[in-house]
């Protein structure tokens, strides 16, 4: 099988220094990857250069066996990335349904319209209706995207990256910044998404719990290198990974 998301050799420097350095990955459609490491090792430039906010130094980035090394962010979303809370276009001043609703327009190819004809509105709606379910804001599609609480507004872009019918949808660090009382209904959210079984999802994390319940493979990065690669039970098992933990180079995992 074909893998849905490929890097080869991928590096990028900034002086003398490589946060990410020849990182060599295969992600295969419909799967859970979580990428760990220490702070600074480089989780977050690897998803820049996936999702091309930034160009690599050198190697090169495929989706579905298509090079996309040099696509715009917003190329690679049409081709079906997408990543989570970098969501430009979210309306404040319309409600959340409407929101949801004009993204699953834009997938349409129906542009900003929010006075669509009534069938195809009827349409439009219930595909919206379905999504805030999804992300459990079935109740909330009525309130002004302004107004919502912080984890509320993260589920809400996650409906909208859904309704662009992302297939690869990159998170990073999806709860951080939550109330305590925010955590349980994101990780239900993400549950949700993984059980439909039809996308597939790269998690950057550092609570292991999170990363433990939900990922099929991790990745751990250290030092800008691919350090490890496997199941959840092998790397937690690996001396290479204990070692990089237990020689205080990892000492932020909770
Ligand atoms: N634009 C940039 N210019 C220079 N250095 C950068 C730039 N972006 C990232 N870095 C450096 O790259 C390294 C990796 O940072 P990155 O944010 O990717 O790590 P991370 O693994 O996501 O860390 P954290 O877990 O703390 O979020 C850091 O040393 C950072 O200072």
């Amino acid at each position: 099988m074909q893998p849905i998301l490929e890097t080869d050799k991928l590096t990028i420097a900034f002086g003398g220094h490589k946060p990410v350095n020849e990182v060599s990955l295969k992600i295969m459609p419909n799967t859970f990857t979580s990428i760990i490491g220490p702070n600074g090792a480089g989780k977050t430039t690897l998803f820049n250069l996936l999702s091309g906010q930034l160009k690599p130094t050198s190697g090169r980035v495929l989706m579905k066996g298509k090079e996309i090394t040099h696509l715009s962010p917003a190329k690679r979303t049409r081709l079906g990335m997408g990543r989570s809370f970098q969501i430009t276009n979210v309306f404040p001043s319309l409600t959340v349904q409407e929101n949801v609703r004009l993204a699953v327009q834009a997938q349409a190819g129906v542009y900003y319209n929010l006075f669509a004809t009534p069938k195809k509105h009827a349409h439009f709606e219930k595909r919206a209706q379905e999504l805030l379910e999804t992300v459990l804001l079935g109740q909330k599609g009525d309130s002004l995207a302004k107004n919502l609480a912080h984890g509320e507004k993260r589920k809400l872009e996650i409906a909208m990256l859904l309704a662009l019918e992302t297939e690869v949808l990159l998170l990073d660090e999806p709860t951080a910044g939550m109330s305590l009382e925010e955590v349980p209904s994101i990780l239900e959210v993400i549950r949700q998404i993984k059980n439909q079984g039809n996308r597939t999802i790269l998690l950057i994390e550092h609570k292991m719990d999170m990363v433990l319940s939900f990922s099929e493979r991790l990745m751990v990065l250290f030092n800008g290198k691919l350090l490890a690669e496997d199941t959840p039970e092998n790397i937690m098992r690996s001396e290479l990974v204990q070692k990089a933990y237990l020689g205080g180079l990892y000492d932020d995992a909770s």
